[in-house]
């Protein structure tokens, strides 16, 4: 499946456990020598009893990732074409908590990515306070960033103009900082208007994608709160367009975008 270009391996595995490790999955991800994704993502029976299902979510490079947007509106289209969710609002456990799926008439998935978490502790981020930017030097230059949690950790840079940002570059630079114990995902921003921007994510376990929806949440929540743009924004990535809502402090970030099935097949390890 693929989330504007932010592709996937879905895996059922409502039945039986995934049964494999890291350097399997990372073997799998490999485009060349095996099937080729951003994230692989499993359908599990939820632990949690507010939520109908559970999923998990594995980088290209085989590590545990505790949130990803775009993946949870392939996992809610994928069970609604399975009949296993219906056209309501539901609830499913991501690795950092519940979140709200609905189905919506046009084909489009919303969902809920709960609350955007700035305290440098929960990102987490080694800085004594939180703050609207931050700064660390690093191979000689001084990068200016925001930060947030939308359950993973996201660095967010406000570019001039992102199709020239060396995202390849300052991607890995800042993703790997010190200061990023668990690394981060770098969000690369230039502001169209109040209402539109545009986003390029040199995503962790992964390098550059064609999108990442928790990205977009972040870009959106750290220039809201620096009062920069609207509530209501049209992010523009690479590979498609998402519309993100959040009115401010107490609520939820909200996605709305669509999930796309490419094949179905069978894997025999
Ligand atoms: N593509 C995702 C984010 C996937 C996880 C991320 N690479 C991490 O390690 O936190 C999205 O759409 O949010």
């Amino acid at each position: 499946m693929h989330g504007i270009g932010n592709d996937f391996v879905v895996i059922d595995c409502r039945d039986r456990p995934l049964g494999l490790d890291a350097a399997a999955i990372g073997r799998l991800g490999d485009r060349h020598f095996g099937v080729g994704f951003d994230q692989l993502l499993t359908i599990e029976p939820a632990t949690d009893p507010r939520c109908a299902w559970r999923y998990g979510i594995y980088n290209a490079d085989g590590s545990q990732a505790r949130q990803c947007g775009n993946g949870a509106r392939c996992v809610a289209a994928w069970l609604h074409r399975a009949g296993a969710l219906g056209a309501g609002q539901t609830w499913l456990e991501s690795p950092s908590g519940p979140v709200a799926a609905e189905i919506l008439d046009d084909g489009n998935v919303r969902i809920d990515m709960g609350e955007p978490r700035f305290e440098p502790a929960q990102i987490p981020l080694d800085f004594p306070e939180v703050a609207d930017s931050y700064a660390v030097e690093a191979a000689g230059a001084t990068l200016s960033f925001g930060a947030v949690s939308m359950g993973n950790p996201h660095a967010v840079i406000e570019v001039p103009d992102v199709t020239e940002a060396d995202v390849a570059d300052w991607g890995p630079v800042l993703q790997n900082h010190p200061r990023f114990p668990r690394q981060c995902n770098v969000g690369f921003v230039h502001i169209v208007s109040p209402r539109e921007i545009r986003l390029r994510v040199f995503e962790r376990g992964v390098g550059e994608t064609l999108a990442c929806g928790s990205g977009a949440c972040a870009a959106v929540a750290v220039l809201h709160r620096r009062g920069k743009i609207d509530h209501q924004v049209a992010v523009h990535l690479p590979g498609g367009e998402l519309q993100i809502s959040w009115a401010g402090p107490g609520h939820s970030v909200w996605m709305t975008g669509p999930a796309a099935f490419v094949f179905d097949g069978n894997y025999y390890p």
